[in-house]
C-alpha cells in the first residue's frame, strides 16, 4: 500500500499570477493498494459527494498517464482519500489530486519518473504550474514553462502566519478563469512586474515589510471581485491589520499574511463575509518548506 500526504497551495501570491504558488500545512491524504480487480474509492472529509468516484476520477486520471508511460498494468485498485482541503476554494485541492495520483503511480510502478517529470506532468494536467509545484516540492516555487517543460526555482517559506479565509461557496478555476481580459493595459503588466519583482525581493532578503506593498494586483483580482463579493472591501479594510491580503488562486479564499493579530484579521475578514450575505470561516496557518510526502 502506497500513503501519501498532499499540501494545500495558495497561488499567485497576490501579482504573480499562474507564476507563484506556496504550500501550506493543511494536507489532503491518498492510500493506494493494488486490488485483484475493479475501481473502489472511499472517501472521508471533502469531496464524499461531489468528486467522480469512478475512471472520471482526477487521482486516477492523473494515476492512469503514469502507467501508461511506464507500460504498468494493476489489476485493480483501492484509493482511500483523506480529505482536509475544501475543494473549488482556491487552495489547491484539484492539485493535491493530480500530485498525489501521479506520486503514488510512480512509487506503484518501480519509481521509473524524475520529481521534474511528475511536475511537467502535473502542470500539462492542471493547466498551469502555480498549484502543483509548491504541492509537489514545498515552499515558495516561481514556476514558467520554456519549450513545454517547468522552469522552476524553490525559494524557503517566509516565517509568517498565512490567516486563510474560506467562504461557504465553491468557485471553479475553470470559471474564475473565463472572467479575465485576453488584454491587459501595458501600465497594468508593468505594475504587476513591479509588485512580482518586490516580492520575490521581500521573500528572499526576509525584508517582509515590502510585502505590504507587493501584494497587490491588476491582472486578475480586479476581474474577479465580482465573483468574490465583500472582497474589494476586505482588501481595503485588513490591510492595515496584515503585512498583506489577496485573493487565493482563483478564489474565493482570502489570504492574509501576518505576523500579529491573526485572530482579529481573520475575525474581521469572516463578518465583512458575512455583511455580504457569505458565510465564511478562518484557518490560521502556516507556509512548509516540505512538499508531497511518500510513506510506503
Ligand atoms: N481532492 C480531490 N480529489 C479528486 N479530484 C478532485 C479533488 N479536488 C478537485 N478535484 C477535481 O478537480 C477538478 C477541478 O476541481 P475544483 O474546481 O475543485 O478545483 P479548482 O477549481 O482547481 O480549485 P482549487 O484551487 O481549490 O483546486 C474537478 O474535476 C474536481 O472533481
Ligand atoms: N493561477 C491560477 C490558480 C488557480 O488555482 C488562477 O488564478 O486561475
Amino acid at each position: 500500500m502506497i500513503k501519501v500526504k498532499v499540501p494545500a497551495t495558495t497561488a499567485n501570491l497576490g501579482p504573480g499570477f499562474d507564476t507563484l504558488g506556496m504550500s501550506l500545512e493543511l494536507y489532503n491524504e491518498l492510500e493506494v493498494s493494488e486490488v485483484e480487480s475493479g475501481l473502489e474509492f472511499e472517501v472521508v472529509g471533502y469531496g464524499s459527494e461531489e468528486l467522480d468516484l469512478d475512471e472520471n476520477n482526477l487521482i486516477y486520471q492523473s494515476m492512469k498517464r503514469v502507467f501508461e508511460i511506464v507500460d504498468y498494468h494493476p489489476q485493480g485498485l483501492k484509493i482511500k482519500l483523506n480529505n482536509q482541503i475544501p475543494l473549488a476554494r482556491g487552495l489547491g485541492s484539484s492539485a493535491t489530486a493530480i500530485v498525489g495520483g501521479l506520486v503514488a503511480a510512480n512509487k506503484l510502478s518501480g519509481d521509473k519518473l524524475s520529481r521534474d517529470e511528475l511536475l511537467n506532468l502535473a502542470t500539462e494536467i492542471e493547466g498551469h504550474p502555480d498549484n502543483v509545484a509548491p504541492a509537489l516540492l514545498g515552499g515558495v516555487v516561481i514556476s514558467t514553462i520554456k519549450d513545454g517543460q517547468v522552469v522552476y526555482k524553490k525559494l524557503s517559506v517566509p516565517k509568517l502566519n498565512i490567516v486563510v479565509c474560506i467562504p461557504d461557496y465553491q468557485l471553479s478555476t475553470v470559471e474564475a478563469r473565463e472572467s479575465l481580459p485576453t488584454e491587459v493595459k501595458f501600465e497594468d503588466a508593468i505594475f504587476n512586474l513591479s509588485h512580482t519583482g518586490l516580492l520575490i525581493t521581500g521573500l528572499i532578503t526576509e525584508d517582509y515589510k515590502l510585502i505590504k506593498y507587493a501584494l497587490d494586483d491588476k491582472l486578475h483580482q480586479p476581474y474577479r471581485q465580482e465573483l468574490v463579493p465583500g472582497l474589494e472591501t476586505i482588501l481595503e479594510e485588513v490591510k492595515e491589520d496584515c503585512l498583506g491580503v489577496t485573493i487565493s488562486g482563483s478564489g474565493p479564499t482570502v489570504v492574509a499574511f501576518s505576523l500579529e493579530k491573526e485572530e482579529k484579521i481573520g475575525e474581521k475578514m469572516v463578518d465583512i463575509f458575512s455583511q455580504n450575505n457569505i458565510k465564511a470561516k478562518y484557518l490560521v496557518l502556516n507556509p512548509t518548506d516540505q512538499g508531497v510526502i511518500l510513506k510506503r
